[in-house]
């Protein structure tokens, strides 16, 4: 392909993400298995220049007057980001073969413009109905949160099944894969690898044989802080993918009583050969959304771990993508749907039990709001102070210095900014009555 076709490709594909839900890695695939003309390096160039644009999608479709559509977006990427002058871009949008068309009078005018001043949603990469949440969160460090999570490539993590395998033996076989891995700095069980170039992970034989999974270092050490302990009674209440499942499971050295449910049947069946893989049992449970299902256990779990449907906002360094394609509205919903499901699981907790609440979300809304929206109904949960959990034996020493400091007593954020960690949020109750 010419540099000019991979640029239309690259358009036509903003526009498909733009209109679905699917994951922009998903529509990179699939166009790929739809184009078999394009190699390898097509389709690596293709998904650098999506990806930049993603990344950069409010200020670029700023530049180019509020446009949205693919095509003016990367005419945006190529002067705001690449710097290439308009004579270069115009050379690119000659009309030749499969790339794009030349440029209008006023995408030319767009590019002789210049950026001109940005308001501060703009400079900051994020979507602006988000910017208030962030001031009041982060103060004046509020910019640099935001390009954190908008901007880079995050590694890959992963957590090492203590079941079966150490660090050390995980740590070499990854080496001899080729990978260049590192110890991560929070997680005693992780383990962190670049997502550049892309390794197949799934490949390996140690992923085969469960001796690892992925699994950002934020969401291992919210398992961790969770202090599941062996021969309890342990609730993954929106277990999802199973990702926490297992790792709540590492840390009751399988023993006790594991029950993972959800709402959505399709994703317990997808935690099975997680399951099988890691060497785990655990009692799959499908409920109705209004807690139906686990009666029998109303009163009775040591702990209830609440992995809250959120945004997902603490991960747009991998999705950069749904960052533009949250509204305000479903962020309310979302606050409701947290506040409800809180409530309902708390009744699972005996006296002297546990509840945690996490999301992977950045926004006030989904975290503090909801917890206060909690506490504020349900006066026998007793906040537990970030400091209580910090003695869990999977965390390191250096998470043990350094989480005081992120947290405001009872509740704990990581984010990209300040942990090199996707965006979490945690809060842990013990139920006093
Ligand atoms: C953030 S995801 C969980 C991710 C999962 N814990 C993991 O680590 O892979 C939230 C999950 O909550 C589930 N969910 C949505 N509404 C629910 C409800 N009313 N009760 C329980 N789970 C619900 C969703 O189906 C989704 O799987």
């Amino acid at each position: 392909m010419t540099p000019a076709a991979r640029l239309a490709a690259a358009a036509s594909i903003l526009d498909s993400i733009a209109q679905g839900r699917q994951p922009a890695e998903a529509v990179l695939k699939a166009w790929g298995g739809a184009n078999r003309y394009a190699g390898s390096k097509d389709r690596r160039a293709i998904a650098d220049r999506v990806y930049k644009v993603l990344r950069a999608r409010g200020r670029l479709s700023w530049i180019m007057g509020g446009r949205e559509d693919g095509r003016a977006l990367v005419i945006g990427s190529l002067h705001a980001i690449d710097g290439l002058p308009l004579e270069e871009i115009e050379v690119l949008h000659a009309g030749d073969g499969y790339g794009p068309r030349p440029l209008s009078k006023q995408e030319r005018s767009r590019i002789t413009a210049g950026q001109g001043e940005l308001p501060g949603w703009v400079a900051a990469g994020l979507p602006e109905f988000v910017v208030e949440d962030f001031k009041a969160i982060f103060g004046e460090r509020w910019a640099d949160e935001a390009h954190a999570l908008m901007a880079p490539r995050a590694p890959i993590d992963l957590r090492v099944n203590g079941a079966v395998a150490t660090v050390e033996e995980v740590e070499v076989e990854l080496r001899e894969a080729g990978l260049d891995v590192s110890r991560t700095p929070w997680s005693e069980w992780g383990l962190r690898v670049p997502s550049e170039p892309p390794p197949n992970i799934q490949a390996l034989e140690g992923f085969k044989a469960g001796k690892f999974e992925i699994q950002d270092e934020g969401s291992q050490v919210v398992c961790w802080l969770a202090g599941a302990e062996p021969g309890t009674t342990v609730v993954d209440y929106c277990a999802g993918g199973g990702g926490k499942t297992l790792g709540l499971a590492q840390a009751m050295g399988a023993q006790g009583k594991l029950v993972a449910s959800d709402v959505v049947n399709k994703r317990l069946e997808n935690i099975r050969p997680r399951l099988q893989r890691a060497g785990v049992e655990a009692d799959l449970v499908l409920i109705g959304q209004n807690g139906g299902g686990l009666e029998d256990l109303n009163g009775q779990a040591d702990l209830v771990f609440v992995d809250a449907p959120c945004s997902g906002s603490g991960t747009w360094r991998r999705r950069p993508e749904d960052a533009w394609r949250l509204t305000a509205e479903e962020v309310e919903k979302l606050h409701g749907l947290q506040v409800r499901i809180l409530g309902q699981a708390a009744k699972l907790v005996k006296p002297g039990g546990r509840l945690v609440y996490v999301t992977c979300s950045m926004l006030a809304r989904e975290n503090e709001a909801s917890v206060d929206a909690f506490e504020a109904a349900n006066t026998d949960f007793r906040p537990v102070a970030v400091a209580e959990l910090l003695s869990a034996g999977q965390l390191t020493d250096a998470a043990r210095a350094r989480f005081n400091e992120l947290t405001d007593g009872a509740r704990l954020r990581l984010s990209p900014l300040s942990a090199d960690t996707d965006g979490f949020f945690a809060a842990v109750y013990e139920r006093t009555a």
